[in-house]
Protein backbone atom coordinates (compact mmCIF):
# COMPACT_ATOMS: atom_id res chain seq x y z
CA UNK A 1 0.00 0.00 0.00
CA UNK A 2 1.29 3.52 -0.83
CA UNK A 3 1.76 5.51 2.09
CA UNK A 4 0.43 8.93 0.23
CA UNK A 5 -1.75 9.25 -3.12
CA UNK A 6 -2.89 12.09 -4.35
CA UNK A 7 -5.40 12.21 -7.63
CA UNK A 8 -6.39 15.12 -9.50
CA UNK A 9 -5.88 17.65 -6.53
CA UNK A 10 -6.13 21.25 -6.92
CA UNK A 11 -6.68 23.99 -4.72
CA UNK A 12 -7.50 27.60 -5.68
CA UNK A 13 -7.55 30.48 -3.54
CA UNK A 14 -9.97 33.15 -5.21
CA UNK A 15 -8.64 33.46 -8.57
CA UNK A 16 -4.91 31.67 -7.53
CA UNK A 17 -4.42 27.98 -8.42
CA UNK A 18 -2.00 27.02 -5.68
CA UNK A 19 -2.34 23.43 -6.25
CA UNK A 20 -3.44 22.31 -10.28
CA UNK A 21 -4.32 19.00 -10.41
CA UNK A 22 -1.63 16.83 -9.07
CA UNK A 23 -0.64 13.55 -8.79
CA UNK A 24 2.01 11.79 -6.59
CA UNK A 25 2.17 8.41 -5.53
CA UNK A 26 4.84 7.86 -2.08
CA UNK A 27 5.31 4.35 -1.33
CA UNK A 28 5.44 2.90 1.95
CA UNK A 29 9.22 3.10 3.56
CA UNK A 30 10.02 5.43 1.42
CA UNK A 31 12.01 9.23 2.51
CA UNK A 32 10.68 11.43 -0.27
CA UNK A 33 11.82 14.67 -1.13
CA UNK A 34 9.32 17.27 -2.24
CA UNK A 35 11.14 20.26 -3.51
CA UNK A 36 9.84 23.68 -5.72
CA UNK A 37 10.25 27.46 -5.67
CA UNK A 38 8.75 29.71 -3.16
CA UNK A 39 5.10 29.80 -3.69
CA UNK A 40 5.06 26.24 -5.77
CA UNK A 41 2.35 24.89 -3.87
CA UNK A 42 4.16 22.86 -1.61
CA UNK A 43 2.57 24.08 1.90
CA UNK A 44 -0.46 23.68 0.46
CA UNK A 45 -0.27 20.24 -0.88
CA UNK A 46 1.22 19.14 2.68
CA UNK A 47 -2.06 21.32 4.63
CA UNK A 48 -4.48 19.24 2.58
CA UNK A 49 -3.00 16.02 3.55
CA UNK A 50 -3.65 17.22 7.03
CA UNK A 51 -7.08 18.27 6.63
CA UNK A 52 -5.94 22.11 7.67
CA UNK A 53 -7.68 23.27 4.38
CA UNK A 54 -9.86 21.66 2.24
CA UNK A 55 -9.10 20.63 -1.44
CA UNK A 56 -10.82 22.74 -4.12
CA UNK A 57 -11.16 19.52 -6.54
CA UNK A 58 -9.33 15.94 -5.92
CA UNK A 59 -8.17 14.14 -3.57
CA UNK A 60 -5.46 12.78 -1.14
CA UNK A 61 -5.05 9.13 0.76
CA UNK A 62 -2.64 8.98 3.61
CA UNK A 63 -2.30 4.57 4.16
CA UNK A 64 -5.48 4.32 2.11
CA UNK A 65 -7.48 6.54 4.49
CA UNK A 66 -9.47 9.50 2.97
CA UNK A 67 -7.86 12.83 4.53
CA UNK A 68 -10.83 14.62 5.02
CA UNK A 69 -13.54 11.86 6.22
CA UNK A 70 -10.85 9.70 7.72
CA UNK A 71 -8.44 12.98 9.11
CA UNK A 72 -8.50 11.62 12.89
CA UNK A 73 -7.61 8.48 12.23
CA UNK A 74 -4.58 9.61 9.58
CA UNK A 75 -4.09 11.86 13.17
CA UNK A 76 -3.04 8.89 15.34
CA UNK A 77 -0.26 7.44 12.95
CA UNK A 78 0.87 11.22 11.32
CA UNK A 79 3.72 13.36 12.24
CA UNK A 80 4.13 16.73 11.30
CA UNK A 81 6.58 19.59 12.00
CA UNK A 82 6.22 22.79 10.51
CA UNK A 83 9.05 24.96 9.30
CA UNK A 84 8.15 27.73 11.75
CA UNK A 85 7.78 25.47 15.04
CA UNK A 86 5.22 26.84 17.63
CA UNK A 87 4.44 24.98 20.85
CA UNK A 88 3.30 25.37 24.20
CA UNK A 89 5.24 29.17 25.03
CA UNK A 90 5.31 28.36 28.95
CA UNK A 91 6.15 24.20 28.95
CA UNK A 92 9.75 22.97 29.32
CA UNK A 93 11.30 20.98 26.66
CA UNK A 94 10.59 18.05 29.20
CA UNK A 95 6.70 19.09 29.97
CA UNK A 96 6.56 18.81 26.08
CA UNK A 97 7.71 15.67 25.63
CA UNK A 98 6.22 14.14 28.91
CA UNK A 99 3.02 15.70 27.41
CA UNK A 100 3.52 13.87 23.73
CA UNK A 101 4.23 10.34 25.73
CA UNK A 102 0.87 10.72 27.93
CA UNK A 103 -1.35 11.92 25.14
CA UNK A 104 0.08 9.53 22.43
CA UNK A 105 -0.49 6.48 25.66
CA UNK A 106 3.74 5.78 24.97
CA UNK A 107 4.56 3.74 27.77
CA UNK A 108 7.28 4.08 29.76
CA UNK A 109 9.39 6.46 26.91
CA UNK A 110 11.83 7.97 30.27
CA UNK A 111 14.51 6.08 28.40
CA UNK A 112 14.12 7.16 24.59
CA UNK A 113 13.23 11.52 25.78
CA UNK A 114 16.75 11.03 27.72
CA UNK A 115 18.61 9.69 24.39
CA UNK A 116 17.06 11.85 22.23
CA UNK A 117 18.17 14.84 24.56
CA UNK A 118 21.43 13.99 24.95
CA UNK A 119 21.96 13.16 20.72
CA UNK A 120 19.95 16.32 20.48
CA UNK A 121 21.58 18.17 22.75
CA UNK A 122 18.31 19.89 24.39
CA UNK A 123 17.67 21.98 27.40
CA UNK A 124 14.69 19.71 29.19
CA UNK A 125 14.60 22.36 31.69
CA UNK A 126 13.95 25.64 29.21
CA UNK A 127 10.65 27.29 28.80
CA UNK A 128 10.02 26.76 24.76
CA UNK A 129 9.57 30.63 24.54
CA UNK A 130 13.26 31.09 25.92
CA UNK A 131 14.63 28.60 23.16
CA UNK A 132 16.76 29.78 20.07
CA UNK A 133 14.92 28.97 16.67
CA UNK A 134 17.25 26.18 16.27
CA UNK A 135 16.12 24.50 19.94
CA UNK A 136 12.90 25.27 19.14
CA UNK A 137 13.27 23.04 16.50
CA UNK A 138 14.63 20.48 17.80
CA UNK A 139 12.40 19.86 20.90
CA UNK A 140 9.49 19.93 17.81
CA UNK A 141 11.57 17.24 15.69
CA UNK A 142 12.04 15.01 19.20
CA UNK A 143 8.41 15.67 19.96
CA UNK A 144 7.29 14.06 16.44
CA UNK A 145 9.86 11.15 16.68
CA UNK A 146 8.54 9.94 19.82
CA UNK A 147 5.05 8.61 18.94
CA UNK A 148 6.88 6.92 16.31
CA UNK A 149 4.51 7.54 13.59
CA UNK A 150 4.05 6.05 10.26
CA UNK A 151 4.38 8.64 8.39
CA UNK A 152 6.41 11.71 9.29
CA UNK A 153 5.45 14.87 7.35
CA UNK A 154 8.69 17.53 7.49
CA UNK A 155 8.72 21.04 6.44
CA UNK A 156 12.33 22.53 6.56
CA UNK A 157 13.06 20.35 9.26
CA UNK A 158 16.78 21.59 9.14
CA UNK A 159 16.19 24.96 8.76
CA UNK A 160 17.92 26.43 12.02
CA UNK A 161 19.81 22.98 13.16
CA UNK A 162 23.77 23.47 13.10
CA UNK A 163 25.40 20.91 10.86
CA UNK A 164 26.27 18.40 13.67
CA UNK A 165 22.42 18.51 14.66
CA UNK A 166 21.84 17.98 11.19
CA UNK A 167 23.72 15.15 10.54
CA UNK A 168 22.08 13.51 13.73
CA UNK A 169 18.84 14.16 12.75
CA UNK A 170 19.29 12.31 9.44
CA UNK A 171 20.34 9.44 11.42
CA UNK A 172 17.72 8.96 13.56
CA UNK A 173 15.62 9.63 9.90
CA UNK A 174 17.21 6.43 8.34
CA UNK A 175 17.37 4.16 11.52
CA UNK A 176 13.28 5.06 11.70
CA UNK A 177 13.15 3.69 7.99
CA UNK A 178 15.05 0.93 8.54
CA UNK A 179 11.95 0.26 11.20
CA UNK A 180 9.13 1.27 8.36
CA UNK A 181 8.13 4.87 8.71
CA UNK A 182 7.62 6.59 5.61
CA UNK A 183 9.27 10.44 6.01
CA UNK A 184 7.80 13.23 3.04
CA UNK A 185 10.48 16.20 3.47
CA UNK A 186 9.75 19.35 2.17
CA UNK A 187 12.94 21.44 1.49
CA UNK A 188 14.75 23.99 -0.23
CA UNK A 189 18.19 22.30 0.74
CA UNK A 190 18.81 20.56 -2.89
CA UNK A 191 22.09 18.29 -1.01
CA UNK A 192 19.72 17.51 1.99
CA UNK A 193 17.32 15.74 -0.46
CA UNK A 194 19.84 14.32 -3.03
CA UNK A 195 21.72 13.14 -0.16
CA UNK A 196 18.54 11.60 1.90
CA UNK A 197 16.05 11.31 0.01
CA UNK A 198 15.04 7.54 -2.71
CA UNK A 199 12.93 9.51 -5.13
CA UNK A 200 11.86 13.47 -5.14
CA UNK A 201 9.02 15.46 -6.58
CA UNK A 202 9.67 18.76 -7.99
CA UNK A 203 6.72 21.04 -7.96
CA UNK A 204 6.27 24.71 -9.91
CA UNK A 205 3.29 26.98 -10.20
CA UNK A 206 1.12 24.17 -8.88
CA UNK A 207 2.21 21.39 -11.29
CA UNK A 208 4.34 18.67 -10.25
CA UNK A 209 6.92 18.87 -13.53
CA UNK A 210 9.13 15.75 -12.53
CA UNK A 211 9.15 13.20 -10.62
CA UNK A 212 12.82 10.80 -9.97
CA UNK A 213 14.57 8.39 -8.86
CA UNK A 214 17.40 9.74 -7.05
CA UNK A 215 19.29 6.15 -6.62
CA UNK A 216 19.11 5.54 -10.47
CA UNK A 217 22.09 6.81 -11.83
CA UNK A 218 21.40 9.41 -14.54
CA UNK A 219 24.53 8.59 -16.49
CA UNK A 220 22.92 10.31 -19.38
CA UNK A 221 23.18 13.99 -18.28
CA UNK A 222 27.10 14.86 -17.41
CA UNK A 223 28.30 18.26 -16.69
CA UNK A 224 30.96 19.14 -18.62
CA UNK A 225 34.02 21.41 -18.13
CA UNK A 226 36.01 22.73 -21.66
CA UNK A 227 38.96 24.60 -21.16
CA UNK A 228 40.55 25.57 -24.81
CA UNK A 229 40.85 28.15 -27.81
CA UNK A 230 37.84 28.73 -29.45
CA UNK A 231 35.25 26.20 -28.29
CA UNK A 232 32.43 26.10 -30.87
CA UNK A 233 29.78 27.51 -28.50
CA UNK A 234 26.73 27.77 -30.06
CA UNK A 235 27.24 24.29 -32.34
CA UNK A 236 27.27 22.49 -28.82
CA UNK A 237 24.54 23.98 -27.47
CA UNK A 238 22.50 23.37 -30.47
CA UNK A 239 23.24 19.56 -30.13
CA UNK A 240 21.86 19.24 -26.81
CA UNK A 241 24.39 21.54 -24.42
CA UNK A 242 22.52 23.82 -22.02
CA UNK A 243 24.91 26.35 -21.07
CA UNK A 244 25.40 26.54 -17.02
CA UNK A 245 28.29 29.21 -17.24
CA UNK A 246 31.30 30.75 -19.82
CA UNK A 247 34.57 32.65 -19.96
CA UNK A 248 36.75 33.74 -23.15
CA UNK A 249 38.37 30.27 -23.68
CA UNK A 250 35.69 28.16 -20.91
CA UNK A 251 32.68 26.87 -21.03
CA UNK A 252 30.70 24.98 -18.61
CA UNK A 253 27.29 22.79 -19.58
CA UNK A 254 25.36 19.98 -18.97
CA UNK A 255 24.77 17.91 -22.44
CA UNK A 256 22.79 15.04 -22.58
CA UNK A 257 22.88 14.77 -26.68
CA UNK A 258 25.37 12.43 -28.96
CA UNK A 259 28.85 12.13 -27.43
CA UNK A 260 30.20 11.54 -31.22
CA UNK A 261 28.34 14.42 -32.11
CA UNK A 262 30.29 16.63 -29.25
CA UNK A 263 33.55 15.22 -30.20
CA UNK A 264 33.56 15.52 -33.69
CA UNK A 265 32.76 19.20 -33.31
CA UNK A 266 35.77 19.11 -30.67
CA UNK A 267 37.78 17.47 -33.35
CA UNK A 268 39.87 20.81 -34.49
CA UNK A 269 39.64 22.86 -31.23
CA UNK A 270 42.68 22.96 -29.40
CA UNK A 271 41.17 21.92 -25.96
CA UNK A 272 43.34 22.29 -22.83
CA UNK A 273 41.19 20.47 -20.08
CA UNK A 274 38.48 18.75 -19.90
CA UNK A 275 36.08 17.80 -17.08
CA UNK A 276 33.10 14.94 -17.51
CA UNK A 277 30.54 14.55 -14.33
CA UNK A 278 27.36 13.28 -13.36
CA UNK A 279 25.32 16.07 -12.72
CA UNK A 280 23.70 16.05 -9.19
CA UNK A 281 20.44 17.17 -8.00
CA UNK A 282 21.02 20.79 -7.92
CA UNK A 283 22.01 21.20 -11.70
CA UNK A 284 19.25 19.13 -12.66
CA UNK A 285 16.87 21.36 -11.26
CA UNK A 286 18.58 24.94 -11.13
CA UNK A 287 17.23 25.37 -14.51
CA UNK A 288 13.59 24.48 -13.42
CA UNK A 289 13.53 27.20 -11.30
CA UNK A 290 13.97 29.89 -13.55
N1 LIG B 1 -4.37 31.39 2.36
C1 LIG B 1 -4.01 31.76 1.14
N2 LIG B 1 -4.71 32.70 0.47
C2 LIG B 1 -4.36 33.07 -0.78
N3 LIG B 1 -3.34 32.54 -1.47
C3 LIG B 1 -2.60 31.60 -0.86
C4 LIG B 1 -2.90 31.16 0.48
N4 LIG B 1 -1.99 30.21 0.81
C5 LIG B 1 -1.16 30.08 -0.25
N5 LIG B 1 -1.53 30.91 -1.25
C6 LIG B 1 -0.88 31.03 -2.56
O1 LIG B 1 -0.77 29.73 -3.11
C7 LIG B 1 0.47 29.58 -3.80
C8 LIG B 1 1.20 28.38 -3.22
O2 LIG B 1 1.63 28.72 -1.91
P1 LIG B 1 2.37 27.66 -0.95
O3 LIG B 1 2.42 28.27 0.40
O4 LIG B 1 1.73 26.33 -1.10
O5 LIG B 1 3.83 27.64 -1.60
P2 LIG B 1 5.15 26.89 -1.11
O6 LIG B 1 5.61 26.03 -2.25
O7 LIG B 1 4.93 26.22 0.19
O8 LIG B 1 6.15 28.11 -0.95
P3 LIG B 1 7.38 28.38 0.09
O9 LIG B 1 8.54 27.56 -0.44
O10 LIG B 1 7.60 29.85 -0.08
O11 LIG B 1 6.94 28.00 1.45
C9 LIG B 1 1.19 30.90 -3.65
O12 LIG B 1 0.98 31.66 -4.81
C10 LIG B 1 0.54 31.55 -2.45
O13 LIG B 1 0.59 32.95 -2.54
Amino acid sequence: MNAIEIHRLTKKFGKQIAVDGIDLEVKQGEIFGFIGPNGAGKSTTIKILLNLIFPTEGKALIFGHDCIKESVAIKRFTGYVTSEVRLYNKFTSLDIFNYVSEFHGLKDSRKEIEDYVQLFEIDLKKKFSELSFGNKKKVALVAAFLPNPKLLILDEPTNGLDPKIQARFFEVLKHKQEEGMTTFLSSHDLHEVQNHCERVAFIKNGVIAAVENLHEKKSFIKKITLTGEQIPFEEIMRIGGKILGQGSNRLVFTFDGEFSKLFHLLENVSIQDIDIRDVDLEERFLSMYE
